[in-house]
């Protein structure tokens, strides 16, 4: 337990029974939406099916039910309740049932060296609000000059950069830190700036003191290097997420039907072109089925969204064939698993009082501000800034766009950090115990250095024929060794500027000559010494995607779906959310996915506009 005052031993007590709360949440929503079923009107026909509301499939929900009728499906429940909305247990919430699928990696070859068995744990959020649910709120565009490549690649002008920085905006409802004539206002999205730490300041002048600008990372155009406090996806101090924006406001709309807890097996097709005319979902122990006279959208995350498609027959041939599911297209889902991640580098020591130190910033009374006035620490996810600048490669290759981008992490380790980062990171108990917890109750904080542009990719696959069953998962972090460079040079810059700056000087920045457990044999800071470093704490960024990547047509040996979404070989089915994009195009953040979202909404409504008035249509769906 924690040491202190009364109110913090409440606290952890609350942290520590976190999982027990949410359990007599869940049972207690999951008895009364059984109860709400009887009386559930029977219709099983509507124009449109959408799967997952999450980030992409709540913007979709709302702007198609505008003129069609819309079922939405979602596996969860709705989570948002106070433990959930606070942002300060953004990391506390993860890996635990029933808001998060928890997934896991395949024990990785090449990194995360330091968790149980090589398994890097991949939380995604379950439940009404996707993935917003549990994610960090970090507001940031990311990647958008990529969008004039996807727009190249595929030939199709609606995914330029300029398109997406539109929809962006027509989201946004943007009270940060810049300024905001860059920025949407009066949109769903409300952007906030949260509580942000001392040593953010000093971060943001040492970067400066580098020769980076502190500067706004969504500026509407293509983003530069540079350092940022962060924005985030916040409403008066609290979790903000497309549920919360797009649906709950709605919920009255006639045309609309949302059911959770309802599990999506598979997609139904019927004649030979395929058409997709429903889907098979289970929903508290009956297996329903749901028409759609229009179309079946899987907005069901880069994880489902493929493991759905394999169910239904669409996916490597042979690799369906080995559960005993019959093929009915052959095509390359889940064969280019693509996600941003990076190293964790710290603690980074700093004076008392600069960083984020549990058990002096959440006192009583500033829960009491929180609850209030949404501000305090407890409006803070503790990722507090962000800094992105472009490699030596990058510069040599004549590269424009930044390729190493680090989050800065506040917090300091404390006494509850071994159960912290066991629970929400799988780290070995001997490396929490050996390493971080030595430096417990004493200001630090830590750098995720991370590249947006990773080369390393890997797959996803059925692990059998139960559409329960998680998919296989494999990364194959750090098995391209532009990653590991990259890498080493953004821990380099990271460690560079805590420990040669003025700005970090005057708060005795610094790390200690300790070695990270596993390199000890190598020399302190060397090369070769951080890249063990980085095998040894690779972190996901939480960005999974490229699973049913998006191509110009099936020339493109990864592609599975047309620039419009529709899946190649199909009638009335598309994926609309972030497998369709290669984070080594774009950054397949939040706000891309309910920008995709728009962006989608959009063409799919002027496709059906179009048929109505009986005009020609532009986007030939006999593919
Ligand atoms: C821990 C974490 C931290 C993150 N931090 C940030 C951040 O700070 N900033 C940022 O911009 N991005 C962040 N992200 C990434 C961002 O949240 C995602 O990229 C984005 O939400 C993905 O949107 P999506 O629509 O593709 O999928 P999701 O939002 O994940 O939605 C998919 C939905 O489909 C439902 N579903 C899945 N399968 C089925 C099924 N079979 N039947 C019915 N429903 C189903 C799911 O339950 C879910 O609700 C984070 C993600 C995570 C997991």
């Amino acid at each position: 337990m924690r040491t202190g005052t009364p109110w913090i031993r409440i606290l952890d007590f609350l942290v520590v029974n976190l999982s027990t709360i949410y359990m007599i949440n869940y049972y207690m929503e999951l008895q009364m939406d059984q109860v709400k079923m009887r009386y559930e009107s029977a219709q099983d026909t509507y124009d449109f099916v959408i799967v997952g509301a999450g980030s992409a499939g709540c913007v979709l929900a709302n702007k198609l039910s505008e003129k069609h009728t819309v079922l939405l499906l979602e596996a969860g429940g709705d989570h948002h309740q106070p433990l959930i909305n606070a942002p300060v247990l953004f990391f506390n919430n993860q890996n635990r049932f029933p808001h998060d699928w928890q997934y896991k990696t395949v024990p990785q070859v090449n990194s995360s060296f330091a968790f149980k068995n090589n398994v890097t744990l991949w939380p995604a959020g379950k439940g009404l609000g996707g993935s917003g649910l549990i994610n960090g709120m970090i507001y940031i565009r990311g990647s958008v000059q990529g969008f004039d490549d996807v727009a190249e690649r595929t030939s199709n002008p609606i995914w330029t950069m300029r398109n997406a920085q539109k929809h962006y905006k027509q989201l946004e409802d943007y009270h940060g830190h810049f300024d905001q004539k860059n920025h949407g206002v009066g949109g769903g999205m409300t952007i906030e700036k949260g509580d942000i730490r001392p040593v953010i300041d000093h971060v943001m002048k040492a970067g400066e003191e580098m020769g980076y600008k502190v500067r706004d990372p969504n500026l509407d155009g293509p983003i530069t290097e540079g350092f940022a406090p962060m924005d985030f996806h916040m409403k008066n101090g609290y979790r903000w997420d497309s549920y919360k924006a797009y649906i709950e406001p709605i919920l009255d709309r006639e045309t609309l039907t949302v059911r959770k807890f309802a599990f999506v097996n598979k997609v139904l097709f019927t004649g030979e072109n395929n058409k997709a005319v429903g889907i098979e979902y289970e929903r508290h122990g009956q297996t329903k089925i749901a028409k759609a006279t229009k179309e079946v959208i899987l907005s069901a995350g880069a994880i489902q969204s493929p493991r759905i498609l394999m169910h239904s027959g669409v996916g490597p041939k042979s690799h369906l064939e080995e559960f005993g599911i019959k093929p009915i297209l052959d095509l390359p889902v889940g064969e280019n698993l693509q996600d941003k991640y990076g190293a964790f580098v710290g603690p980074f020591f700093v004076d008392e009082g600069k960083s984020f130190l549990m058990e002096r910033e959440l006192t009583m009374a500033r829960m009491v501000e929180f609850g209030i006035f949404g501000t305090s620490p407890y409006a803070s996810t503790r990722l507090e800034g962000t800094y992105t600048f472009r490699s030596s490669k990058a510069k040599t290759e004549g590269y424009k766009y930044p390729d190493i981008f680090t989050y800065i992490m506040v917090h300091s380790t404390d006494s509850e950090y071994e159960r912290d980062m066991e629970i929400a990171a799988n780290t070995k108990k001997e490396i929490l115990r050996g390493y971080y917890k030595m430096w417990a109750g004493n200001d630090s904080f830590f750098q995720l250095v991370t590249l947006p542009k990773p080369y390393s990719k890997g797959f996803l696959k059925l692990r059998d024929a139960d559409p329960k069953s998680p998919p296989v998962l494999d990364p194959k972090y750090l098995s391209h060794q532009r990653d590991v460079d990259l890498l080493v040079e953004g821990i380099k810059f990271a460690v560079k500027l805590v420990e040669e700056t003025k700005s970090f000087k005057e708060i005795h920045g610094k790390m200690l000559p300790v070695s990270f457990p596993g390199c000890e044999k190598l020399p302190f800071k060397s090369d070769a010494y951080w890249e063990c470093v980085a095998r040894h704490t690779t972190a996901t960024a939480y960005k999974y995607c490229a699973t049913v990547p998006m191509g110009k047509d099936t020339n493109d040996p990864t592609a599975v779906v047309d620039s419009f979404l529709r899946v190649f070989g199909t009638k009335g089915l598309r994926v609309v959310d972030g497998s369709v994009f290669q984070e080594k195009e774009v950054s397949v953040n939040q706000c891309t996915c309910q920008m995709l979202g728009s962006v989608a909404s959009e063409f799919i409504l002027d496709y059906w506009d179009n048929q109505a008035s009986g005009l020609d249509n532009s986007l030939d769906d006999e593919k």
